[in-house]
């Protein structure tokens, strides 16, 4: 099963803890790296005013043997290596991973939400994606390359400058 994943930062060394969470993500058994997107700088969407804008980057992989509910629990678990306080909702965040598809699977359930409920109209998401998988599918909305000729992208900036690693 494909799995899609969002990574994002604004506090801190962010470059630094968007490669942590790609290694971390991937440090245990059951979650094969695919591939990472490039980083892009983004004015942060919602929560307070004067945030810090945002490093985005979106990592795919794919598992035979994980559940939902086993990604997001190492998807939770590496945001809190990473230290992420939590205090306003939107707010600014060291380390804020999503799950944004598992395969095909539906889910409304509120501790887990398949696809993620907002992705579809999160440039921050979408461009990153379609450049790690120019294909990609968002399961219930239709294609990434097609969402996002409908949206504002002009609050996600590449950073040429920074690449991602494969996981070590
Ligand atoms: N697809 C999903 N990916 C990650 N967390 C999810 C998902 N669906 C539901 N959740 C739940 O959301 C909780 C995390 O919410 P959190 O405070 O990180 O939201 P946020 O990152 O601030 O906002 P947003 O959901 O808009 O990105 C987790 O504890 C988890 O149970
Ligand atoms: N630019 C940007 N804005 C955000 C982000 C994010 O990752 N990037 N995450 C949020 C909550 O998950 C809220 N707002």
């Amino acid at each position: 099963m494909k799995v899609v994943l969002a990574l994002g930062s604004n506090i801190g060394r962010r470059f630094e803890t968007l490669q942590g969470a790609v290694d971390a993500l991937f440090d245990a058994p059951g979650l094969d790296f695919v591939a990472v997107s490039p980083v892009y700088e983004t004015d942060p969407v919602g929560g307070p005013p004067d945030q810090r804008p945002y490093l985005n980057a979106v990592v795919i992989g794919s598992t035979m043997t994980l559940g939902p509910r086993a990604i997001l629990e190492r998807a939770l678990g590496v945001e809190t290596a990473f230290g992420r306080v939590r205090t306003e909702p939107w707010g600014p965040r060291t380390l804020d991973v999503d799950l944004i598809m598992v395969g095909e699977l539906l889910s409304d359930d509120p501790e887990l939400t398949l696809p993620h409920p907002l992705a579809h109209e999160r440039a921050f998401v979408l461009v990153p994606w379609s450049q790690a998988d120019p294909g990609a599918v968002l399961p219930g909305r239709g294609s990434v390359a097609g969402l996002l000729a409908d949206l504002d992208q002009k609050g996600v900036r590449l950073r040429p400058d920074l690449a991602l690693q494969p996981p070590d």
